[in-house]
């Protein structure tokens, strides 16, 4: 078998972890030629002593002067170009689990080449998800990380689009499933972050506490799936086994189960349309204990669920402008500045400050619309902690 060149953008991160994990696990499988960070050095000098990369990138230019690299031949590729020219490499597949939006440019070359591509970054559907999708040149180019989208993505699989009734996602119900209004309103961030079944990045676990992450995701799978809002769903399910529902015609649903490991649909993208082995570590869940509870998610509680809909509704400009608010606002919680519950009205006001188009034309006009979104909700936030 010939191994998968990769790449891996955002590669000092929890998806970009658990990827490498993987490529470990099977180094039979994958040769790492790239690994692409913000500005951790020591993490990136670390993993490069690893796995060897032909090179690496470096997207703050001011980091990436002092970087030092552990073998002569390792190529130093720096700031916004530098992941440009990373797709330019002799790979064979790319993995998008950076955070942000800066990638995204690098993502779109990548499916322009028709190279294959893991997407973990949830951001760019959300931001360009008209412009992506066009680009998108097969059900199996574009390989969904994030586990609901990965989920459907299997549920679908020999299935024909227009059996398909409705979609569901699922949510774990975060931190705050059963707390008061008054707890989430005095939550620290140390509680905000304890995420009750997955270890992640702070920023989507904070995402996940307000349940705007599920706001995110159903834009996701709206794109993805080139599916209408109004047939794409999500419910509670606690125990994060079940990750998401396919409802057919016929009356049938699959649904898909695992234990909420991040390494299990990230190994899925990388080898499709092959499973890869993976050891007693994941311990399989035994079928007597599958537990499949759903409950309905308290749009009152969690305002910015119902919030993220309504922006798809109001027009492709709209999610971009919440993408950018929600950086500057979680950036603005986990700062101190400030609460949990003052999330939602500062998205909220931010997307009742645009007055340009509701729908736009270009890709370059969606990523200019993030940048105000977090001028606008950083401009927010601040007169939030003064009358504080
Ligand atoms: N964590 C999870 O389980 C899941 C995450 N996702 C999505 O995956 C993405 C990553 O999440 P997560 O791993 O939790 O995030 P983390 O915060 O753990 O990691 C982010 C990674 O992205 C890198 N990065 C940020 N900006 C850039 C840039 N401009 N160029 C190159 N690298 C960059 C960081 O580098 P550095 O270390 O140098 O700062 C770091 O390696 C997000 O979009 C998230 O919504 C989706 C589903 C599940
Ligand atoms: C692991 C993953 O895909 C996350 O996006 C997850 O969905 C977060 O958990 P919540 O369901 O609590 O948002
Ligand atoms: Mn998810």
């Amino acid at each position: 078998m010939n191994k998968k060149r990769l790449a891996v953008v955002g590669a000092t991160g929890s998806i970009g972890r658990s990827t490498l994990d993987i490529c470990r696990r099977f180094p039979e499988a994958f040769e790492v030629r790239a690994l692409a960070v913000r500005s951790n050095l020591k993490g990136l000098k670390a993993l490069e002593g690893e796995f060897k990369p032909k090179f690496v990138v470096i997207y703050e230019e001011a980091a990436a002067r002092d970087y030092v690299p552990l073998f002569d031949g390792t190529r130093v590729l720096k700031g916004k170009e530098g992941l440009k020219l990373l797709v330019q490499e002799d790979l064979d597949h790319i993995v998008f689990a950076s955070s942000g939006t800066d990638a995204i440019p690098a993502l779109m070359t990548a499916l322009a080449r028709k190279m294959e591509v893991s997407l973990a970054n949830k951001e760019s559907l959300v931001v360009g998800g008209p412009w992506v999708m066009e680009t998108v040149d097969s059900f199996d180019q574009l390989r969904p990380i994030d586990s609901e989208h990965s989920a459907i993505w299997q549920c679908l699989l020999g299935e024909r689009r227009e059996d398909i009734e409705e979609i569901a996602l699922t949510a774990s119900g975060g931190p705050f499933l059963h707390a008061t209004y008054e707890e989430m309103k005095n939550a620290t961030p140390e509680i905000a972050l304890k995420h009750p079944t997955w270890r992640m990045g702070a920023k989507i676990t904070i995402d996940s506490a307000t349940l705007f992450n599920k706001g995110l995701e159903i834009i996701e799978a709206c794109y993805l799936f080139s599916m209408p809002l109004d047939r794409v769903k999500a419910v509670v399910q606690p125990d994060s086994l079940i990750h998401g529902c396919v409802r057919f015609c016929d009356g049938s649903s699959k649904l898909l189960l695992s234990k909420p490991d991040m390494r299990i649909p990230i190994s899925f993208a990388l080898s499709y349309p092959r499973r890869l082995r993976l050891d007693e570590a994941f311990h399989r869940p035994q079928i007597t204990e599958w537990k499949v509870n759903f409950l309905k998610i308290d749009e009152e509680k969690f305002p910015c669920y119902g919030l993220a809909r309504r922006a798809l509704q109001m027009g492709n400009a709209y999610p971009p402008i919440l993408v950018g608010a929600d950086e500057a606002a979680v950036e603005a919680f986990l700062g101190g500045v400030i609460s949990m519950v003052d999330i939602f009205p500062l998205l909220e006001r931010t997307l009742l400050s645009y007055n340009g188009p509701s729908n736009l034309n270009s890709l370059e006009e969606a990523i200019a619309l993030v940048d105000f979104g977090r001028r606008e909700a950083g401009r927010l936030s601040r007169l939030f902690s003064e009358r504080r």
